[in-house]
């Protein structure tokens, strides 16, 4: 049969715009996908049309690809099925709902918005004009997450009760990121939270939350210590304990909680030799035995499973990229396959959770006293920025 084809249309020329594109313009049978195709049909820079242009070229794109110099001609573009947005956090608000208002599906970067005032009203306009709406979270889309999330379903190591997840880079942050990059830059909504920390609590929803049947999920409380970053105020070190009530069985004692232990920090490294010697960065601890998850949490290359002593053989799980992708593309799937089947969200990264994930950064951002300009909190739109 032949394959669903799905025509994006680019929303910004920055790194992740980059690297997304390159991973849409893989041949989906490296990666045996053979029911999807994906065309970059239209590109658009807020900065000038030659930007968008050269995006395209550096790209090698030969099929026919619009290049706009404006967001506002990207979504009006009637060639385009969906808008990927990949600005910064202050900006997806904004961005997405253009798209949105336009009539266009959306699949929108993390952290979805600045907080969830905001994500809230983008998926009520999502819902009213019955469009596909989608937070980019591509690691809950690795073929590794399907299947630790399918390990711990089939109750592989038990009950899972404990989950600790770390996703730090050892910068020189004065050097590296100075004072207006998006991840420090509070006016972007930068910091450690927004950028990194969604992955540790990534992993502990995919685990923890996500797990359950629907309606058995219910948010967690929250316990955070932030540290911010001397020179702009936004947080280089965030750390969260997060407590899931659990279901409990008619039979016996039951413990009535499992913890989520989230850290980000951009100043100290999870991975100090980038060789893993400092071992796991995320270790899902059960009744029966842990998994563990080896590289960044936002691109983890390998698990394995440690049943508890007696109860079999350690096993190791390797998870490459096929076709040398980033490991963008196994999302840009999930998407055309739901345009395919007309679902307007994903059950991978479901809107309600999106919600619930941003409401507990609101909470941390409020724990930790990190409250942006309110030209970027703000739901009127357009936004003044
Ligand atoms: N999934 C992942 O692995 C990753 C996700 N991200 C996410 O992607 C988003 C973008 O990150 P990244 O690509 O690294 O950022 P970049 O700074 O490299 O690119 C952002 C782009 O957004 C556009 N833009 C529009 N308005 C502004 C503005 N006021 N200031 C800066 N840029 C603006 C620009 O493109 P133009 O001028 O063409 O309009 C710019 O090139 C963030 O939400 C980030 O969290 C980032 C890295 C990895
Ligand atoms: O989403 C992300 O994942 C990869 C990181 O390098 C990047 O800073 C972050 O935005």
């Amino acid at each position: 049969m032949a394959p669903h084809i799905v025509r994006w249309g680019i929303m910004a020329t920055g790194w992740i715009a980059e690297t997304f594109t390159d991973d849409l313009l893989i041949d989906p049978n490296v990666r045996d996908a053979s029911d999807v195709a994906h065309q970059v049909v239209a590109v658009a820079s807020s900065s000038s049309k030659e930007r968008a242009e050269q995006f395209i070229s550096a790209r090698g794109i030969t099929t026919p690809c619009s290049a706009y110099g404006d967001y506002e001609t990207l979504v009006a573009d009637p060639n385009v099925d969906v808008i990927y947005v990949a600005t910064p956090h202050s900006h997806h608000y904004q961005n997405a709902r253009l798209a949105l208002e336009a009539g266009k599906n959306v699949l929108c970067e993390k952290a979805f918005t600045v907080n969830a005032a905001q994500t809230k009203i983008l998926i009520e306009i999502a819902r009213k004009k019955n469009l596909f709406l989608m937070e980019a979270v591509w690691t809950r889309y690795f073929p590794l997450s399907v299947q630790i999330r399918a390990l711990i379903q089939k109750g592989e190591i038990g009950e899972v009760l404990r989950v600790v997840a770390d996703t730090s880079f050892g910068d020189d942050v004065e050097t590296k990121w100075g004072t207006t990059h998006r991840m420090v830059n509070p006016d972007l909504a930068g910091g450690a939270l927004l950028d990194l920390g969604i992955y540790s609590l990534t992993w502990v929803f995919q685990t923890l939350y996500h797990t359950l049947p629907r309606d058995q999920r219910r948010p967690p409380t929250v316990l955070s210590q932030m540290t911010p970053y001397h020179l702009t105020g936004a947080d280089e070190c965030t750390t969260m304990i997060l407590s899931f009530p659990t279901s409990t069985p008619s039979n016996g004692p039951h413990p009535q909680q499992s913890h989520g232990v989230a850290m980000t920090n951009i100043r100290v490294s999870a991975d100090p030799d980038e060789k893993g010697s400092a071992g796991p960065t995320i270790r899902i601890q059960g009744t029966k035995g842990e998994i563990q998850v080896f590289g960044p949490p936002f691109r983890p290359e390998s698990y394995r499973i440690i049943p508890k002593k007696g109860a079999g053989e350690i096993r190791e799980v390797q998870c490459p990229f096929p076709g040398n992708g980033k490991g963008m593309y196994w999302e840009a799937d999930e998407v055309a396959r739901c345009l395919r089947d007309g679902k307007l969200e994903s059950e991978g990264m479901p809107l309600e959770e999106s919600i619930v994930i941003m409401e507990v950064m609101d909470e941390v951002r409020k724990q930790g006293g990190l409250a942006y300009p309110q030209k970027i909190e703000s739901t009127e739109y357009p936004l003044q920025l």
